[in-house]
C-alpha cells in the first residue's frame, strides 16, 4: 500500500488515539476475501467457508481463487463482496422485523453488490428498484442483476433528483453514497492516490444533495440506510446530522448489534475498522421516517414505453419461463423485446417509466422471431427459467470453452436445438446444438479472455 496522505493519517490518529498503530498495521495486511452466495441458486449445504457474522449467506474464503476461471461465478452462484458492507443484510432483516418491505430502492446501486444483498435478504414478494446514474456503471449493474437471476427487480438509470415524483413510495431506501473511499485504501491503492481534503468536502456536498433527494422517497414509518466506505466525520455522522436537521420528519433508528462483532458505535451509526473486524472500512446509519401523514402508493399511470405483451408473445414466453397467469406480467417494448416482471411491480414500473430517463423491468426474456422466442442471455441465468427447457451439462473444461467461445462439442450433447448450457446445474448461457457443431450464444462482450 502507498504511504498514507499526511492529513488522512492525522485524522485517523485523532479518531483512533492509541488504536492508530493497530489500524495502520491492519492496512498493511492482506485484505480478507469474501463472497455472498446467491440464496436462490445454491442451497445452504453448498456454502463453505467461515461465516460472515452479519450476513447468513456471507462467507470468507481462505485464499483468493481466480474467480474469472470459475464457471459458477459466471452463473451468478455468488457475488464477490467485501465483508463489512454485507452488514446491509443485517439491517434489511432488522427492518423487516419492524415492517414489511414491499418496495425497496437502491439509489446508488452499481455495480450491484448491495442490490444482490437486498434481493437475497428480502422476500421474493418485495420489489427492488436498482438505480445507477452513470451509463457504463449501469451496464455493469444490469449484468450483475442478470447473474443474480431475479425478476422482482427493476433497473433504472437516473440521477437521484429524477425520483422526485416517487415521493413516499419506498419502505426502504438504501443510499450507498459515492464517497472518498478511505475504507478501501488497503484494497485499492488508487483510492489513496485520489484522496485529498478537498475531495472529502466535494464528496460530502454531493452526498448532501443525494440525501436531500433520497429522504422524501421514504414512506411514513419506512427506513433509509445511509452508508459509505469512508471514515471521516464530514461524509458520515456529520452528513447524517445535517440531513436530520434539514428533514425533521426523520429520526435515528436504534439497531442492536452483538458486541463481539467488533463494530464501533458512533454518534449516528456504526463504523467498521479493519483492525477490529475482518473486513474493510465502512460506515452505516439507519434513519426512520416518523409515522405522520400516511403516504399513498404510486398512482396508476399508463405504461409509456412498455405495454402488456400480446397473447401470442405471452404464450411463446410460457414455453420458456414458469409463469402463472395471475402473478406474472410479460411486457413488450416497441422493438419487440419481451420482459418478465411480477404483476405486483407493474404500478411501480409505470411510475418509474414516467419519471425516469431509462427503466429496464424484471428479466429480459428475448425477442419474437415469427411465433418463436429467441431467448435473451438474461433468461439463461434466470431462476424462473422453465424446468422443461432442454439442458446440456458441461464439465469444467467444457464450461470454460463455452465461456471463452472456443469451439467444442459437449460430451452430453444428444438432442438438437436450443439448450441451456449448465455447469453443476447452474445456467451459463444458450447454445444451439446442430448435428456436428454448436452455435454459442454467450455474449461476445462477456467472453472470458483468460
Ligand atoms: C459507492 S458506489 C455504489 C456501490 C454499490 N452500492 C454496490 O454495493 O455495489 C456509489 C454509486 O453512486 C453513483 N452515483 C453518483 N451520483 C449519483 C446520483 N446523483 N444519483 C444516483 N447515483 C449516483 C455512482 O456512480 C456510484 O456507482
Amino acid at each position: 500500500m502507498h504511504n498514507l496522505p499526511e492529513a488522512f493519517a492525522r485524522q485517523m490518529q485523532d479518531m483512533l488515539g492509541a488504536d492508530f498503530p493497530a489500524f495502520e498495521s491492519a492496512l498493511s495486511s492482506p485484505p480478507p476475501v469474501s463472497i455472498n452466495y446467491n440464496r436462490a441458486k445454491l442451497s445452504a449445504h453448498a456454502h463453505s467457508g467461515e461465516p460472515v457474522p452479519w450476513n447468513p449467506t456471507g462467507r470468507y474464503l481462505s485464499r483468493r481463487p481466480s474467480f474469472t476461471l470459475d464457471p459458477l461465478f459466471h452463473a451468478g452462484a455468488y457475488y464477490v463482496q467485501e465483508a463489512s458492507s454485507m452488514f446491509i443484510a443485517y439491517l434489511a432483516a432488522h427492518i423487516q422485523s419492524e415492517r414489511p418491505v414491499d418496495f425497496a430502492l437502491d439509489l446508488c446501486a452499481a455495480p450491484g453488490g448491495k442490490t444482490a444483498i437486498l434481493l437475497n435478504q428480502l422476500p421474493e414478494s418485495s420489489i427492488v428498484v436498482a438505480n445507477e446514474v452513470i451509463k457504463t456503471r449501469y451496464a455493469k449493474l444490469r449484468h450483475n442483476l442478470a447473474k443474480w437471476g431475479r425478476s422482482n427487480v427493476i433497473a433504472a438509470q437516473a440521477d437521484s433528483k429524477h425520483f422526485a415524483p416517487l415521493k413516499g413510495q419506498f419502505d426502504l431506501v438504501l443510499t450507498d453514497a459515492p464517497c472518498s473511499g478511505e475504507g478501501l485504501f488497503r484494497k485499492s491503492p488508487d483510492a489513496v492516490q485520489e484522496w485529498s481534503e478537498g475531495n472529502v468536502q466535494l464528496c460530502s456536498a454531493r452526498q448532501g444533495r443525494i440525501l436531500d433527494n433520497a429522504l422524501p422517497l421514504v414512506a411514513p414509518g419506512g427506513y433509509l440506510i445511509y452508508s459509505t466506505c469512508t471514515y471521516n466525520h464530514y461524509e458520515n455522522d456529520g452528513r447524517v446530522r445535517q440531513a436530520l436537521s434539514a428533514h425533521d420528519e426523520f429520526e435515528l433508528a436504534a439497531v442492536p448489534v452483538p458486541q463481539d462483532w467488533g463494530l464501533t458505535a458512533t454518534e449516528c451509526g456504526y463504523q467498521f475498522f479493519p483492525h477490529r473486524v475482518k473486513g474493510e472500512g465502512f460506515y452505516v446509519a439507519l434513519l426512520r421516517r416518523k409515522e405522520a401523514n400516511a403516504g399513498v402508493r404510486a398512482p396508476k399511470v399508463a405504461l409509456s414505453y412498455f405495454a402488456p405483451a400480446p397473447k401470442q408473445s405471452r404464450q411463446a414466453v410460457a414455453h420458456w419461463a414458469s409463469l402463472t397467469d395471475d402473478d406474472w406480467a410479460v411486457l413488450a417494448t416497441p422493438k419487440q423485446g419481451l420482459y418478465l416482471l411480477p404483476q405486483r411491480a407493474m404500478q411501480m414500473c409505470s411510475a418509474l417509466a414516467k419519471a425516469l430517463p431509462r427503466v429496464d423491468p424484471g428479466t429480459p426474456v428475448g425477442t419474437l422471431k415469427g411465433q418463436q422466442l429467441v431467448p435473451a442471455h438474461e433468461l439463461a441465468l434466470s431462476i424462473h427459467l422453465s424446468e422443461d427447457v432442454p439442458r446440456c451439462e458441461a464439465s469444467e473444461e467444457e464450461a470454460l470453452s463455452f465461456l471463452r467461445k472456443a469451439p467444442f462439442m459437449p460430451a452430453a450433447a444428444k438432442a438438437k436445438g436450443w439448450h441451456l448450457m449448465t455447469y453443476q446445474n447452474q445456467g451459463l448461457g444458450w447454445a444451439k446444438l446442430l448435428p456436428n457443431r454448436l452455435n454459442n450464444y454467450f455474449p461476445n462482450e462477456l467472453r472470458v479472455r483468460m
